[in-house]
């Protein structure tokens, strides 16, 4: 079993926080990152608040993480991605084709990376672009150095359309390596490249396409008015909804004294009470 780490921006409220708790997961304040001032549009304002992601390469208690963004819901054990080989950064391949690209070359010729059958890069045009992650779910590994790195990169890149997601697509291009699709469902893809997408197998839904979020959801924007998207939509209030999936103290009890002293994972939880509250932090 692995701990569900949750980096909370300042604006987070206490509830919400003892609410995280709670669930058993272990609250992380982080502050946050903003790029050097710029003029950049991006593709949506609240993207600049996003290269405060960049932080989690500092939670260097872990060797390996899987990052998801909150707008993201795991139906399936996803566990087995942390086997994967060292020294790479595995994320799925993203999709050009909405109009929050429009600025992008590859949407202005028609271009995704998705299907580079169909419309080929011209080579007037020089290579193709490299092949580009979505960075709302990515395996990797949390480093000082490479944390650094980013931040000082950040400081001397101009700031692009995609936020941090650009900056870690140009950061890991060497390492990049593409992992299947199920691992980050980009509701984009149910309509732009529905050939690619077998929905009875995706594991992790990526409810990123504007009018998504399943906790405002109303129905009404483009596409929302889906099949498959209310279908997706009812799966995540049905886990929301799910009293049998909610953190159990005694559980932890139980498997805490069958397992901490076998397992660091779990000797690494801290001591689990009736209501679950941490104490107040000696540092604060
Ligand atoms: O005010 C904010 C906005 C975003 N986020 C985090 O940044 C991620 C990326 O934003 P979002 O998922 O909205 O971007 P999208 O995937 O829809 O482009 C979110 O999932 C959150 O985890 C946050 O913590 N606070
Ligand atoms: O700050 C930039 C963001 O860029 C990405 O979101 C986009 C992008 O993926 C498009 O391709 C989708 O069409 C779009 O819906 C979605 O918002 C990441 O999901 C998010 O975590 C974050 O990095
Ligand atoms: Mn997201």
């Amino acid at each position: 079993m692995y701990p569900l780490v949750v980096a909370v921006l300042p604006d987070v409220p206490e509830a919400h926080r003892q609410l995280l708790w709670n669930q058993g997961c272990i609250v992380r304040e982080i502050e946050p990152v903003y790029p050097p001032e710029n003029q950049t549009q991006f593709a949506m304002a609240y993207f600049v608040i996003n290269y405060s992601k960049l932080r989690i390469w500092n939670f260097e208690e872990y060797s390996k993480m899987i990052y998801l963004d909150a707008d993201i819901q795991v139906f399936d054990n996803i566990d087995h991605l942390f086997d994967m080989p060292d020294g790479y950064f595995y994320a799925v391949m993203d999709c050009f084709c909405e109009k929050l690209w429009s600025q992008s070359p590859q949407y202005s010729i028609g271009y995704c990376q998705q299907c580079p059958e169909k419309v080929a890069w011209p080579a007037e045009m020089g290579s193709p672009p490299p092949l580009y992650f979505n960075a709302g779910m990515f395996v990797f590994e949390p480093n000082r150095r490479t944390y650094e790195n980013h931040l000082e990169t950040l400081k001397i890149t101009p700031p692009t359309p995609f936020a941090e997601q650009d900056l870690l697509n140009m950061f890991f291009e060497k390492t990049y390596r593409p992992i299947p699709l199920v691992y980050n469902l980009v509701l984009a893809m149910l309509w732009r490249h529905p050939e690619n997408v077998e929905l009875d197998k995706v594991k992790v839904v990526h409810y990123c396409a504007a009018g998504s979020k399943p906790w405002r959801y109303a129905g009404k924007e483009a596409n929302m008015d889906r099949e498959d998207i209310k279908m997706l939509v009812a799966k995540w209030w049905d886990i929301y909804n799910d009293e049998s999936l909610d953190f159990k103290a005694e559980d932890m009890v139980a498997e805490g004294e069958a397992s901490s002293r076998s397992s660091p994972i779990m000797a690494g939880m801290p001591e689990p009470t009736i209501n679950y509250i941490p104490a107040p932090s000696a540092a604060a």
